[in-house]
């Protein structure tokens, strides 16, 4: 099997009951044609294993369409691929048969050509152009730099852009196959949604591509009204398909992107998001040395020379890991974040897909939607902030179908600092919930130490995982330890009914405080807050704090303890303290522990 037909490396799901439709045959004399259907697809989702050593073969019928050949002339012409991937074709066939469509798909799984592809093929047959909404510049860049190199022509409107850029549209010579945009350009720039009015008009509009599709959720919860004004694609160019495509977005999410983009009719594609090749591990952080050192001993004994990214949350902290392993530990690496100047941003991310630099330590700005195929481990120093910001960053990995490795390391304090930074970024309510919801999900996966890391992912985009197909590439299932069943519903009760002994008198009590009341030990501010004198006090005296310290954050997590901040006016940068109030008694009776 050549290195463009790699599909045995992805693993096969067959596509999910229900969730795809089989397309009507065409039209006799084919052309794109307004969407027919009125089936709405979107289901939740289930997802079937099947046997993986098997090619993938798409339906057949769908290589009867008249256009099919065209597909598969530029397909291994202009892109050098020899084969399909799962859904491929299904998605490419949907848009050419002109429906809208909803594209999911694993990272590194083969989204770009399901847009690039027939928007190439629509180029050559019809002089038609495909607008690609695109949230990140470096990704426009990224494809629009690959797509030269193929000979498409391409181009970016983005802020700088003016109305000149517009006569490039217009152009009768070459006119570019993709048009690369920004949402926020879509939306705001009246001569952009004048110049999309008259393509269409004239039957020069192909698709519109809405790449990262998930970004739209998020933004949403700041842009929401802004990101509502999509909907002006659906309803000013009716018959022009729009595709939506992203690797995450949970079931919640697939219905916002579809609301925002009204495509309420649109053809859904899902399918397994597992990556066969990645391994998953969490690990417990020790002090700063020592994880630095962890971390060093790792890519010198298992990656030494290899491509590879470290997260992590802050530009000061990129700046002083990189240093340290370059310095101390021989391993060149160079920091990126957003306050680099945009021409060194440029210089790294470049030297680095060329495989000049190897490792980047960087914020969450770093490599999203690139294409970099040998990178062979992804390390969070930090957490993630959600599930989905996880699977996409650890989707950076192994796009070669090489195993390659993905570390989480965790401590409380960073699930604490994750929490107040989601207190405090929300800028309403309802998306501070949002973010500290997905912030205890991640807390929640460091804690389970017992579940298929796989299936806990991919159980966050409702899709089931049988344990077994994991194969031992994560580190639970890696794990022989015996895994006991345990009934920790008493333990449970004595910390709900000792949080409340503490509300009822009127205190506010930190973690350490609660769990130190819990255990008897008499600290000073359990001392000076006089929690000693509690009739709980001490309730599971001689209990591990270990144990203590899991059903606590297990407790939280389920909600039964809520987080609350206080700010701390008195030292000259204001702090946030954390308290912990009963929220409710919610039902966690039993756990899983292994110790
Ligand atoms: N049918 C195929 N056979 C072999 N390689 C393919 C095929 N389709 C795509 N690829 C390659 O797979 C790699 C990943 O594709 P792509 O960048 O489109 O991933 P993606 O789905 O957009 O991932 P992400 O969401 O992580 O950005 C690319 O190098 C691409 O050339």
């Amino acid at each position: 099997m050549g290195p463009d037909s790699d599909d045995a490396l992805w693993g096969h799901f067959g596509p999910e009951n229900g969730e795809v439709e089989i397309v009507n045959d065409p039209p006799l004399h084919w052309q794109p044609v307004a969407p027919l259907s009125t089936h709405i697809l979107h289901q939740p989702s289930r997802t079937i294993s099947v046997d993986s050593s098997r090619p993938y073969e798409p339906d057949a019928e769908l290589t009867k369409r008249p256009y099919y050949k065209d597909l598969v002339d530029v397909r291994e012409s202009v892109f050098k691929i020899q084969s399909w991937r799962e859904n491929q074709l299904e998605t490419i066939c949907s848009v050419m048969d002109g429906y809208d469509t909803f594209n999911l798909m694993p990272t590194g799984g083969g989204k770009s050509l399901t847009f690039q592809l027939p928007a190439v093929v629509m180029n050559r047959l019809k002089k038609q152009i495909t607008i690609v909404i695109s949230p990140l510049i470096a990704l426009m860049v990224d494809q629009q730099r690959s797509l030269e190199e193929r000979g498409v022509n391409t181009i970016i409107l983005n802020s700088e852009s003016t109305q000149h850029h517009a006569s490039l549209l217009h152009s009768h010579g070459s006119r570019p196959a993709l048009v690369y945009v920004s949402p926020e350009k879509i939306i705001t720039s009246s001569w952009l949604q004048r110049t999309l009015l008259e393509l269409y008009n004239q039957d020069r509009l192909f698709m519109l591509a809405v790449d990262e599709a998930h970004t739209i959720t998020s933004w949403g919860n700041t842009f929401r009204e802004t990101l509502s004004e999509l909907c002006w694609l659906r309803e000013n160019l009716p018959n022009t398909p729009i595709m939506a495509l992203t690797a995450t977005a949970t079931v919640q999410h697939r219905e916002e992107i579809i609301n925002t983009l009204c495509i309420s009719r649109c053809k859904m594609f899902t399918m397994s998001l597992n990556r066969p090749n990645l391994n998953y591990v969490v690990k417990r952080k020790s002090d700063r040395n020592g994880l630095i050192k962890d971390i060093a001993e790792f890519i010198q004994s298992k990656h030494m020379g290899q491509t590879g990214i470290i997260y992590r949350q802050s530009r000061k902290d990129c700046e002083d890991l990189a240093t340290i392993l370059t310095e101390a530990w021989g391993i060149h690496a160079q920091a990126f974040h957003a306050k680099l100047e945009p021409e060194e941003k440029k210089r790294v991310q470049a030297m680095w897909q060329r495989g000049e630099i190897k490792v980047v330590v960087a914020t969450i700005a770093f490599g999203m939607g690139v294409d970099k195929k040998d990178v062979r481990f992804v390390i969070h120093y930090a957490l993630p902030g959600s599930m989905s910001e996880y699977y996409q960053e650890t989707g950076r990995a192994g796009r070669d179908g090489n195993p390659s490795d993905c570390i989480l390391y965790y401590q409380y304090s960073d699930a604490q600092w994750l929490m107040k930074c989601a207190f405090q970024d929300g800028k309403n309510e309802l998306a501070s919930k949002q973010l500290r919801a997905d912030a205890r999900r991640v807390v929640e996966y460091c804690l389970n130490n017992t579940d298929c890391r796989r299936t806990q992912t991919l159980s966050y985009f409702s899709q089931e995982f049988p344990r077994e197909m994991c194969k031992g590439q994560c580190d639970n299932c890696r794990d022989k330890s015996p895994i006991n069943w345990e009934d920790v519903s008493y333990e449970a009760y004595d910390f709900i009914r000792l949080a409340e002994e503490v509300h009822a008198s009127r205190q506010d009590a930190t973690r350490i405080m609660l769990i130190d009341t819990f255990l008897g030990k008499t600290g000073e501010s359990v001392k000076n807050k006089r929690f000693d004198q509690l009739k709980s006090f001490g309730v599971r005296r001689g209990t591990n704090r270990g144990r203590a310290e899991r059903l606590f954050d297990e407790l939280t997590c389920k909600q039964v303890f809520e987080p609350h901040y206080v700010s701390n006016n008195n030292t000259h940068k204001k702090q946030l303290t954390e308290y912990f109030l009963v929220c409710a008694m919610r039902s966690l009776v039993c756990s899983l522990y292994r110790d």
